[in-house]
């Protein structure tokens, strides 16, 4: 089975950052991720980060480093999930195909149920947080 590229946002608003839950008509309905999409053919991974980010909540951001990705099977694909850390640059949140959106801080990361392929994410995430926060802040 081929490995489908998707590339997604861990975008740092005020301390937070932004989660978003699948909507009823999505795969893997009900689950939560970060916000992004496959990558098309050819496509820069940064450059299809932003379009999707446009696509499915309306607004700009601004990408910095990549963390570790992760690969994962489900029972009909296998993804390669890469996380890129963002922040929100210009626009309003509009919630195009998500279902709803927390901003979730370093200590309730786990309170949602996270599609499968996100909690490598995450646990990285958590362990890099005390470190990423203030870089982030120095860069805006
Ligand atoms: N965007 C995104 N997709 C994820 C995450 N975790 C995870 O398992 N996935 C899965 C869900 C989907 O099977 C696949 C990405 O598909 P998608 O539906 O978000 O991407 P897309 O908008 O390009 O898809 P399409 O509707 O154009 O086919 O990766 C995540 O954190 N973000």
């Amino acid at each position: 089975m081929k490995t489908i590229p998707v590339t997604c946002a861990i975008i740092f608003h005020q301390g937070k950052v932004l989660v978003a839950q699948r909507s009823l008509n999505m795969d893997l309905p009900g689950k939560w991720e970060f916000p992004g999409g496959k990558i098309e053919e050819s496509e820069d991974p940064k450059v299809c980060l932003s379009r999707e980010i446009k696509e499915e909540l309306s607004i700009e951001i601004e990408i910095f480093e990549t963390l570790k990705p992760s690969e994962f099977t489900y029972p009909t694909k296998t993804i390669r999930l890469i996380p890129f850390v963002a922040t929100w640059k210009s626009g309003e949140i509009d919630l195009l195909e998500h279902e709803q959106i927390v901003w979730l801080g370093e200590k309730e990361l786990f309170y949602v149920d996270w599609a499968e392929a996100d909690v490598p994410i995450v646990h990285d995430l958590q362990e890099k947080w005390v470190k990423l926060v203030p870089q982030i802040k120095t860069a805006t």
